[in-house]
């Protein structure tokens, strides 16, 4: 088999769709195409945010479209193509047309909330989480599956009947790049669900009928390396031939592509991303480690012949408290200049943010919490304001890092990468807030890359993890500078300041 070739890959995320071309081999992955297209988000009530799966399609094919002509190579000539993909948002589609019945439900959304608050008052929510992983919260697919069952008319009749098709977004790119032909998930996505026993990497009945999802919807779950489906690369590209096929070798959810992406195949390692939100995972290997202090329990990946687990960490807002000061505080025009502004203000600030404006991801899982700005003086302004932004997301990550330990699972280090990780200054102050060395990744891109992996691993262009893992260097390193007694007077006042907001 070549030990070098093209792969694409899609990163289908929360507010662009990209797509990369890359020539890789065991000792190169070059990036040779991009191509990235926004789309519009729709917030049609108060905690509701929902995507147009039509523009989802069309911004990604042009996205492939771009990188597979600045790349300046044909479609045939593709090895494989890998997709990766904003985990939990929802579709539900007509199997004969392939329309969406509705737009998707957007994994921010929090339109289910008394739904799980009423499956919690049941007391159901112990053994949901020993069976998923995960806990009653409208984060997860499985009640947004319900809601749309429930609310578009006739949809649970024609879903009975074996009409419609559910899926994550993976699924329902795989949908359409397939023509219709094929109708599966990965068990990253399935993970995600509320559906899937995480003991068994399969449907569950008793979960199904506690969310009142019928069988006949859910997609086949496959490993994140495997032969999903093949792609006409007429369809990618004008002037190719229909007959010509590309395979789909790799589907991953974009959080675990990271984990990939970033190399993280050591129990023990780390990585976590800011993006809009920020997602730390830790890789437990083959054990399934549950939990005592409200992470998620998630597949990490399933390559080989078991699947390795990652406890997960939440938070739901990081890149976007940065857009939060330029588009509603107007104190900047653009993210980076954060980072000049914070870099007099010194660690004992008496300002705190506690970003909890819609809500509190892990550990604390509060969604009636609500944002608050202490501790002000007259000298407050917009350096003030925008350190204290920054820091909160570092403290938020020490939060992460602290149920971590007290689960058992101690990190050394930490792998980060996401739109954030440009700034200096949060990559010291996370440093300092977390006590322990911060690794920023050799490129931004660690989750579609992540996906290019795994297609390269099936199309046999890597031999194993470990070429792989070589790959993944670090392009800098911040080491703590904060004394110790410092940094815990920093976090404890933090402690404070969050149950103020409880
Ligand atoms: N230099 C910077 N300093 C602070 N935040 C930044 C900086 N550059 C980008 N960001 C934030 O990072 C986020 C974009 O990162 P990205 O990884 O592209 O996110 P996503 O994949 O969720 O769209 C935005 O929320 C933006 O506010
Ligand atoms: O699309 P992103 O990068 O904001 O990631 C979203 C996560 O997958 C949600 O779980």
């Amino acid at each position: 088999m070549s030990k070098q070739g093209y792969l694409l890959a899609i990163d289908q995320g929360t507010t662009s769709s990209r797509a990369i071309v890359y020539r890789a081999s065991p000792k190169t992955m070059d990036v040779i195409g991009r191509g990235q297209h926004e789309f519009k988000q729709y917030f049609p009530s108060d905690g509701w945010v929902e995507h147009d799966p039509e523009q989802i399609w069309q911004t990604t094919l042009q996205a492939c479209q771009d990188a597979l002509e600045q790349a300046n190579i044909k479609a045939s000539e593709l090895s494989g193509i890998g997709i990766t993909n904003q985990r939990e948002t929802t579709v539900i589609w007509d199997r004969k047309t392939g329309r969406p019945i509705h737009r998707a439900i957007v994994w921010q959304d929090r339109r289910t909330s008394s739904l799980c608050k009423k499956l919690k008052a049941d007391g159901l929510e112990s053994e949901i989480q020993k069976k998923t992983g995960l806990l009653l919260d409208p984060y997860f697919s499985g009640t947004k599956v319900q809601w749309l069952l429930d609310h578009v008319k006739g949809a649970r009749a024609r879903a009975e009947a074996g009409e419609l098709a559910f899926g994550t977004i993976d699924t329902f790119l795989l949908w359409r790049l397939t023509e219709g032909e094929v109708h599966a998930t990965d068990i990253t996505n399935a993970s995600r669900t509320l559906l899937m026993n995480l003991n068994t990497g399969e449907w569950d009945d008793e979960l199904c009928k506690t969310f009142d999802v019928p069988q006949s919807v859910l997609p086949t779950i496959k490993k994140n390396a495997d032969h999903f489906g093949d792609v006409s690369a007429a369809l990618l590209q004008k002037g190719e031939t229909a007959s010509d096929k590309i395979p789909v070798f790799a589907m991953v959810g974009d959080q675990q592509g990271a984990l990939i992406g970033q190399g993280c195949f050591e129990v023990g390692q780390m990585k976590s991303t800011y993006g809009t939100g920020c997602f730390a995972l830790v890789n437990t290997g083959h054990d399934i480690v549950h939990s005592e202090h409200r992470l998620l329990t998630t597949v990490a990946y399933h390559i080989e012949s078991k699947p390795v687990y990652a406890l997960e960490g939440s938070i739901f807002m990081a890149g976007a408290i940065v857009q939060w000061l330029r588009d509603k505080l107007g104190i900047i025009q653009q993210a980076a200049e954060t980072e000049p502004l914070a870099e007099g203000v010194p660690w004992d600030q008496s300002e705190q943010l506690i970003p909890a404006f819609t809500g509190l991801g892990a550990p604390y899982w509060d969604p009636d919490a609500r944002a608050a700005l202490f501790g002000m003086t007259r000298d407050t302004g917009r350096a003030q304001i925008s350190a204290a932004a920054l820091r909160s997301v570092a403290l938020q990550t020490r939060d992460l890092l602290k149920a971590m330990a007290d689960d058992g699972q101690v990190v050394d280090e930490l792998r980060v990468d996401g739109g954030m990780t440009d700034n200096a200054w949060f990559m010291q102050a996370l440093a300092d807030m977390c006590g322990h060395p911060v690794l920023r990744a050799n490129t931004a891109e660690t989750t579609v890359r992540g996906a290019a992996f795994l297609a390269g691993l099936k199309a046999g262009i890597f031999d194993d993890l470990t070429q792989i893992q070589r790959l993944c260097t670090s392009k800098g390193k911040f080491i703590p500078e904060l004394e110790k007694d410092a940094r815990e007077q920093v976090y404890a006042r933090w402690l404070a300041a969050v149950e103020k907001v409880r």
